[in-house]
């Protein structure tokens, strides 16, 4: 151990976290297809692929609506923004959002696995009921059920109140790719970016938010 407390230097690796992000951001650059994204769209598609290290998902990144406007101007007026699950609420760093926005994951409610059981579904599904008051306007980020999605989809078809925008990037097997190709054919005119298949995952909706609350962490090690 040296003076300071560090390891000795036992690896050559990478420390200085502003050169991890450049080197970082430099080869998602190099190596991701980003020609058919429109400019605001860009640093959203880059921020993604650095999350989950596969630049091939530019490939099934969809979108509708004025996504990243809308988007960017529900997060700075403050808006709330709703979670599936925990994992998205805490991938979501605070900071950028400068407005104080609410980040809202219903999943814990008390009144959730009975709602659940009423409505015959899962937890996430049920959780969804409890946003509508304040769902107007809103930012829905979902990274991991295809339930809550489909089911967001299906209260928007009653006539719940629209969210400004929708981040779908449930993941798996079971329902993942048709939850998010629903979102994608949405009749309702809600702006979305959807990662289409069975990939996804929280990191990934987090990741999305983040990008449209402050861009890219290229200049700043955060
Ligand atoms: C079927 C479910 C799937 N979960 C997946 C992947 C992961 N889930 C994790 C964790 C910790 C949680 N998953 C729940 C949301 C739980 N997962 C489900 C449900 C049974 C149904 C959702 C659906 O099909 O739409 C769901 C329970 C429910 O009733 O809604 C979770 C709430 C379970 C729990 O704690 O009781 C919990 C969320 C915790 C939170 O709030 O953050 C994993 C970490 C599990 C793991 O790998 O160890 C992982 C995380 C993936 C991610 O990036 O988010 C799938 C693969 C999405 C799967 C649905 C599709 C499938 O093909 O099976």
């Amino acid at each position: 151990m040296s003076d300071t407390g560090a390891p000795a230097r036992l690896y050559d690796y990478e420390r200085d976290p502003a050169a991890i992000y450049r080197q970082s951001f430099a080869i998602v650059r190099e190596e991701a297809k980003l020609d058919r994204f429109p400019e605001d769209l860009r640093e959203v598609a880059i921020r993604l692929v650095h999350a989950c290290g596969m630049p091939d998902i530019v490939g099934e990144l969809s979108w509708g609506g004025d996504i990243v406007s809308q988007a960017k101007r529900a997060i700075g007026s403050g808006a709330p923004i709703f979670t599936d699950v925990k994992m998205v609420e805490h991938g979501i760093i605070r900071k950028y959002l400068k407005e104080g926005n609410e980040i809202v994951c219903t999943l814990d409610d008390v009144r959730v696995p009975v709602l659940a059981e009423r409505l015959g579904t899962t937890r996430s599904a049920a959780a969804v009921d409890l946003w509508a008051e304040r769902l107007e306007g809103a930012v829905v980020a979902i990274g991991n059920a295809p339930t809550a999605l489909f089911h967001l989809l299906e209260r928007i078809a009653e006539g719940y109140p629209k969210p400004a925008a929708i981040l779908g990037f449930p993941v798996g097997f079971v329902g993942a790719a048709e939850s998010k190709d629903a979102l994608a054919e949405n009749p309702f005119g809600v702006p979305f970016l959807a990662l289409k298949g069975r990939r996804g995952g929280s990191a990934l909706a987090s990741a999305a938010v983040n990008a449209l609350a402050a861009g890219l962490p290229e200049e700043r090690a955060t």
